[in-house]
């Protein structure tokens, strides 16, 4: 039990790095940061109800965990090749439409959330 909790605790430490290597590398991080920060600050100032928080809890968690894929990908993808290659384009390029999908997705649920009826 104990090596089993050790373990664990060990994952997570591996994870936070990860998150704190996104947080201090990746500069578009910084806008999805700031993003967060100014609907949280929205949302407390106008009293969203638990559902409402729900929703844009799992948007900000969308954007986040598709950047952090899309990073993971893109430094993935300069350690298999610093040549310019069509393959290596096409995958960058799907990786970053991905975070641009999540994003809108977000930004959609933010306008229901905040203007809808
Ligand atoms: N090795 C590569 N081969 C072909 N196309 C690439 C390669 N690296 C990046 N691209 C393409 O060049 C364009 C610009 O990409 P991007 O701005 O991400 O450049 P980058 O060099 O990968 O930047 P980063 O500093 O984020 O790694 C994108 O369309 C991307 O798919």
């Amino acid at each position: 039990m104990k090596k089993f909790i050790r373990a664990r605790a060990r994952s997570f430490r591996f994870a936070f790095a990860g998150l704190k290597a996104l947080l201090f590398t990746e500069h578009n991080m910084w806008i999805h940061v700031l993003a967060t920060l100014v609907v949280v600050a929205a949302g407390q100032w106008r009293g969203l109800s638990t559902t409402q928080w729900s929703f844009i809890a799992l948007a900000i968690a969308l954007v986040w965990m598709a950047e952090g894929f899309n990073t993971a990908i893109e430094r993935l993808c300069n350690l298999v090749s610093r040549e310019q290659h069509p393959i290596i384009k096409q995958v960058k390029d799907i990786s970053a439409a991905a975070v641009l999908i999540a994003a809108l997705a977000a930004a959609i649920i933010g306008l229901l959330v905040f203007f809808g009826s």
